[in-house]
């Protein structure tokens, strides 16, 4: 198996620490006393993989993994009160040791989990008043996508969908009454790159009171923190690389403004809907092999990514130097993560392709131990209409592969079959191609062309 890099720490996330954010200062937290004279005491902080695995522990009987406060309230020591907990809806301890953790890892000063992904937007868009503006792309994640336009027929919201990829056409639409610019990237599933630092900037200075919120799913903190890229506010579906087993739901949001947090902690506990105990105590397990998980979905999507794009097929993922953003991806990023898009220029060769997968699931999702394959349009972005889907130039036949942990020549071995079996390539006596440029879209008509 050769998995040769495809940019600085591809599937190499402590490769790349030389960035802000990858060293993180533990203090506080129950790291092994008297470290050697080469460890972080020499003023090196920790790196992130070792910060993910130590967490703060104030468990009365030392328990080195933070127990499951299952209960609804707490006894007080008056009648007044008294007690640091009242109410889980309020506040649990379970939970308060993942948002101090969360906090840590994500470089903010606080953080706040929820029951999902949707339900952190919830919480920040409930910042929004009436007559607000948000300005977002045009490339979102289907449920982004639902929520904003529900907002915008139900809730006085004026939403602008821009190609966010151009710093220009978001200065265009920047008015004194834009309240947000929501900013997700990659994209889902189009795998488009965002300049946060760029539009921060540029936001910030046009007009100083609109938060730049940045959806950090398609990375996680293992690869990027938004914060440290001007962002205000991050959010991302816990549901995917944090947790990583996809046996929970969850929604993290961190930020640095103490104003803006009690804004949003004034949300959960008035709506209740804070992370639970027992999925909180899971979400901790998993950030714990964030990094190695990581680490492996991202040398093993770089293998598939280029194993396709060898054999003709046009494929969306930021490892590969060909993609367009490779450059701004990486100056904002840590790695690649492991999602990727290809096209095959045909829906129902594309369900020949996913329907014939033996080891890839047919499922929504991403960020998980399990590889996934997908058509969006079906799929995840289904509640996106046809007509808007159209309009954004969201290919139909577009597939979604993402990544897990498995053997990377099992998952290869499975997916050449898959594509043999639905027709999608030719099959020579040195190998097999994308069949033909009406059924994949080839990048460079070359050797693979020709053999077809
Ligand atoms: C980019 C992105 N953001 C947010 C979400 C919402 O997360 P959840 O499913 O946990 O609500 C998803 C997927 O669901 C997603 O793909
Ligand atoms: N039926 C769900 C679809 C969830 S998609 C999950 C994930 N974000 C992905 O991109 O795969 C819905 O309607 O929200």
């Amino acid at each position: 198996m050769s998995t040769p890099p495809g940019g600085p720490g591809a599937g190499k996330v402590n490769g790349a620490l030389g960035k802000a954010f990858a060293h993180i200062d533990l203090d506080g937290h129950n790291l092994p006393p008297s470290p050697a004279p080469s460890s972080p005491s020499n003023g090196r902080k920790y790196a992130l993989a070792t910060a993910l695995v130590y967490t703060e522990s104030k468990d009365q009987y030392g328990a080195s993994s933070m127990p499951i406060y299952q209960s609804a309230t707490f006894k007080q020591t008056s009648a007044g009160g008294g007690s640091e907990y009242d109410y889980t809806r309020s506040g649990n301890p379970t939970r308060t040791h993942l948002e101090r953790h969360l906090a840590k890892i994500m470089n903010a000063a606080r953080a706040l989990v929820v029951g999902s992904g949707m339900g952190a937007l919830d919480v920040i868009t409930r910042i929004l008043r009436p007559g607000d503006e948000v300005i977002t792309g045009d490339d979102l994640y289907g449920g982004t996508n639902r929520l904003l336009t529900y907002m915008a027929a139900n809730q006085g919201i004026i939403v602008h969908h821009v190609d966010t990829t151009e710093p220009q056409r978001v200065k265009e639409v920047v008015s004194p009454k834009t309240a947000m610019v929501l900013l997700e990237t990659p994209t889902n599933p189009l795998i488009k790159i965002v300049d946060i630092p760029t539009i921060s900037k540029m936001v910030h200075e046009m007009n100083e009171k609109a938060l730049v919120v940045v959806d950090n799913t398609m990375l996680s903190p293992m690869l990027s923190n938004p914060l440290d890229l001007g962002a205000d506010i991050v959010y991302e579906s816990g549901t995917k690389y944090l947790s990583g087993h996809h046996d929970i739901m969850a929604g993290v949001i961190a930020f640095n403004d103490p104003a803006i947090g009690d804004r949003m902690y004034f949300t959960i506990n008035s709506t209740g809907c804070g992370l639970a105990p027992n999925d909180a105590f899971l979400l901790m397990r998993g950030i714990k092999t964030l990094a190695i998980r990581m680490e492996r979905q991202q040398s093993n999507a770089q293998a598939i990514a280029e194993f396709l794009e060898s054999h003709g097929f046009r494929v969306r993922y930021p490892g590969l130097k060909s993609h367009p953003q490779y450059d701004l991806h990486w100056s904002m990023a840590r790695g690649a993560g492991a999602v990727l898009s290809f096209e095959t220029g045909d829906v129902a060769l594309s369900e020949r392709i996913v329907e014939a997968a033996r080891l890839w699931g047919i499922s929504v999702s991403f960020g998980c131990v399990n590889s996934l394959i997908s058509m969006p349009c079906q799929m995840s972005h289904a509640s996106i209409d046809a007509k808007t889907r159209k309009e954004r130039q969201m290919p139909e036949d577009i597939i979604r592969l993402c990544v897990g942990i498995e053997d990377v020549d099992d998952l290869i071995d499975d997916l050449s079959r898959a594509l043999v079996e639905a027709g999608a390539v030719t099959v020579t006596m040195d190998g097999f191609y994308a069949k033909t440029p009406a059924q994949a879209s080839i990048k460079e008509p070359g050797a693979a062309a020709s053999a077809s």
